[in-house]
């Protein structure tokens, strides 16, 4: 095959659950011919007997991969020469193998060299961009994303659309893959500049996409009002995009995100939303508003001008109102996440404080079922005595790292800085260890002052591999009943929408 066979396409990754009732080569194969049948144009197969099981039945490019748990050695897609051998002659098109920066049995060059003399294409599994240049530069057709958020540190929830684009700018041959689960999902990542997209779990894991479903179903049915929820418009303005939604409950029903254009102000701003969600003009009877900086008596000021500049006191929820015709609410963005952390996320039903740490750091907190307005939560904002003058914002977020970084002479961002850590360069964990261990001493102080029954942490850095075990660690010494509980956020960028969709739902 060609490179170009499998341009623009969906590729079915065919994994029943190892060792679950669908973990049988008949319904391997039957999996493979269904989505075929349905329009996808090539499968990724795991395991050497699997891929004969599929040749035999179709015509259609294979991404062959064996997965192995070995004993000394975290690499598990394809780790031997001879498993790349023996998926070449079971039939399979393309190699995939990890190429992750880790301990392993087979360079990644060897594997390549394999693959291409059997006449096989091949594709690098990647958990970084770093990994991505080192796979490009030994001769891989194909980097996928595969591996990222998987080589260590909670799991997250949505894919990596954000390591597509950097890998774009490497290659035109990127394939989107891991935690797509929407037809949403496979359109960002197509727009994103994916040259394919593979989709797993949501098409063949039948017990996840049940347990799904249940869960979802198993909420609803504890919430009972929840299911007569009217819709909500959510919008959420951020210092670089907008994100508008139409949301019911927690079920987002349509998103669209916009840039935020910086130097235009809220007036243009909300313009633009107006204009981006007309079409769902008869949709909505409330709307929800999720902004950075300060929320009070819905007038909307700016805590830090750095992140978006907006004049004091802007009447943010009249004009909003005004604009759309219906009522409006407006509550900062990391407390509208806490709200929605607490009612549909990681909350389990007691109190809870919500901790972003992100290029800046911010937060909520939920205390006896009501979330605490203001001021309240902007942790980002507190200063430490015993930390000199700087607010803990400025010693800990992302634009601290990167700060950090140039200091110690590299012009890097904080997800770089994260990259550098992982391969091993000692200035670079060490950043971030400074930046883990502040944000625990701060949940440390928080449990102090509030008690809360979880401290959920979600943000770029906070959820970052690695973070929130580092942070784990700078708290391991302390007896039980004082550690603060650390659990990571489980409705990603979207808490934001849902909390402040929830909030204006309830007319809070
Ligand atoms: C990390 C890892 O081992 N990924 C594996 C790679 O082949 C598979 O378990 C995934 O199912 C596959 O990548 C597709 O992803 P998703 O099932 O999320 O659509």
């Amino acid at each position: 095959m060609r490179r170009e066979d499998i341009r623009n396409s969906l590729i079915v990754s065919c994994q029943p659950v190892p060792g679950g009732p669908m973990d049988h080569a008949d319904f391997v194969a039957g999996f493979a011919k269904a989505a075929l049948k349905a329009g996808a144009k090539a499968l990724r197969i795991e395991s050497v007997d699997y891929v004969k099981a599929v040749r035999r039945v179709v015509a259609a490019p294979i991404v062959g991969i064996v997965k192995r748990d070995l004993p000394d050695s975290p690499v598990r897609i394809t780790p031997f020469v001879a498993d790349a051998e023996a998926l070449a002659d079971a039939g399979a098109d393309i190699i995939a193998f990890d190429a992750t920066d880790r301990s392993r049995p087979a360079s990644v060059e060897e594997l390549v060299r394999t693959a291409k003399a059997r006449g096989k294409l091949t594709m690098a599994d990647c958990s970084s961009i770093a990994d991505a240049q080192r796979a490009l530069a030994v001769g891989v057709d194909f980097v996928g994303t595969t591996l990222s958020g998987y080589v260590n540190g909670p799991e997250p929830v949505d894919p990596d659309i954000e390591l597509i684009v950097a890998m774009r700018k490497l290659t035109p041959y990127v394939i989107a893959e891991g935690r797509i689960r929407s037809p949403e999902q496979a359109v960002a990542a197509a727009q994103a500049g994916a040259f394919a997209v593979v989709v797993g779990s949501a098409i063949t894991r039948t017990e996840h996409v049940t347990s799904w479903f249940n869960e979802a179903i198993g909420n609803a049915y504890q919430r009972p009002h929840d299911t007569n929820r009217e819709t909500v418009l959510s919008i959420d303005i951020g210092g670089t995009k907008t994100m508008a939604a139409l949301i019911s409950g927690a079920a987002v029903l349509e998103e669209i995100v916009v840039p935020t254009e910086r130097d235009a102000g809220p007036d243009a701003w909300l313009a633009t939303v107006c204009e981006s969600t007309a079409s769902w003009r008869n949709r909505y009877t409330r709307i929800g508003i999720a902004v950075t900086g300060l929320i009070q008596g819905g007038n909307w000021s700016a805590l830090n001008p750095a992140t978006l500049l907006i004049p004091d006191r802007y009447p943010l929820q009249n004009r909003v109102s005004d604009l759309l015709g219906r009522p409006a609410y407006a509550v900062n963005d990391a407390q509208a996440a806490a709200w929605g952390e607490y009612k549909f996320g990681a909350g389990a039903g007691g109190d809870l404080v919500f901790l972003t740490i992100s290029t800046g750091i911010g937060g909520g907190i939920v205390i006896n079922g009501k979330l605490l307005k203001g001021l309240a939560g902007h942790f980002g904002l507190i200063r430490s005595p015993s930390q000199g003058q700087a607010p803990f914002e400025d010693q800990t977020s992302g634009r601290w790292i990167a700060r950090e970084a140039l200091a110690a002479g590299h012009t890097i961002d904080a997800v770089e800085v994260f990259d550098r850590a992982g391969n091993g360069e000692s200035w670079a964990a060490d950043i971030v260890s400074r930046s883990a261990h502040r944000a625990a001493m701060l949940c440390q102080d928080i449990q102090l002052m509030l008690d809360p029954d979880v401290i959920v942490i979600g943000g770029g850095i906070g959820l970052a591999q690695g973070y929130l075990d580092l942070m784990g660690s700078h708290l391991s010494g302390l007896p039980q009943r004082l550690a603060p509980r650390l659990v990571t956020a489980k409705l990603g960028r979207r808490a934001g929408i849902i909390g402040a969709a929830d909030l204006a739902g309830e007319g809070k």
